[in-house]
């Protein structure tokens, strides 16, 4: 695991929000050191153009351990991003975006879960399987984001998503990986089929 990897984590934030998927101040990543411990993005901060002191270092029961600039605070959805490094414990990333086309994908949603095509780019979310019938979980989104998190450990808990990946309804898209470049690479593979999907129904 990477001792800083802050560096990484500000390059893919400009490049998610070049893409139109971080505007706003929207979306949120951390990636985890080898001490368990974890950088996330500030709280309110526009990711276009983050700097190093917009982290906040974090232990996995939601404590501040390190805040360059003690005026920020954790982002709001650090709730999330704890429940994904508790569950995964291979997982050293985790990134958030908030696109249009996943804001889009309610109508597609089945139960809770969204159907994603037998298309070959599920494989970068780590499906090999001919013709793979796989689906991405959906959870509410909420004004409490804990209770979002709370429904994904129970969920997640009972019984393992198919990929590294889920969507929160109405609001964006959350991965993790065992690195931040695989971070990366599945936020874009996530918004890939998010765009198939939609062009695939007009
Ligand atoms: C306009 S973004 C609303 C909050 C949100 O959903 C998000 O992803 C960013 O929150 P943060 O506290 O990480 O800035
Ligand atoms: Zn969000």
């Amino acid at each position: 695991m990477n001792n800083d990897p802050r560096l990484e984590l500000i390059s893919s934030a400009s490049l998610f929000y070049q893409q139109g998927w971080m505007v706003g101040t929207a979306g949120n990543l951390s990636a985890r050191l080898n001490d368990g411990s974890f950088w996330i993005t500030a709280s309110g901060k526009s990711k276009g153009n983050l700097q190093e002191n917009d982290f906040v270092r974090m232990n996995l029961e939601g404590e501040v351990l390190e805040s360059p600039n003690p005026q920020n605070c954790p982002s709001a959805e650090t709730s999330i991003h704890q429940a994904i490094y508790s569950l995964f414990s291979k997982a050293n990333a985790c990134y958030h975006v908030h696109s249009v086309e996943a804001n889009l994908m309610t109508r597609y949603i089945e139960g809770d879960n969204l159907p994603l095509p037998p298309i070959e780019m599920v494989k970068g979310l780590g499906i090999w399987q001919e013709n793979p019938l796989v689906t991405m979980p959906v959870f509410k989104n909420y004004l409490n984001v804990p209770q979002i998190a709370q429904e994904i450990i129970e969920r997640f808990q009972n019984k393992l998503p198919d990929i590294p990946a889920l969507l929160i309804l109405e609001h964006g898209v959350t991965v993790w990986a065992d690195s931040p470049e695989k971070a990366k690479n599945q936020i874009e593979i996530a918004e890939y089929l998010f765009r198939y999907i939609l062009a695939s129904h007009h």
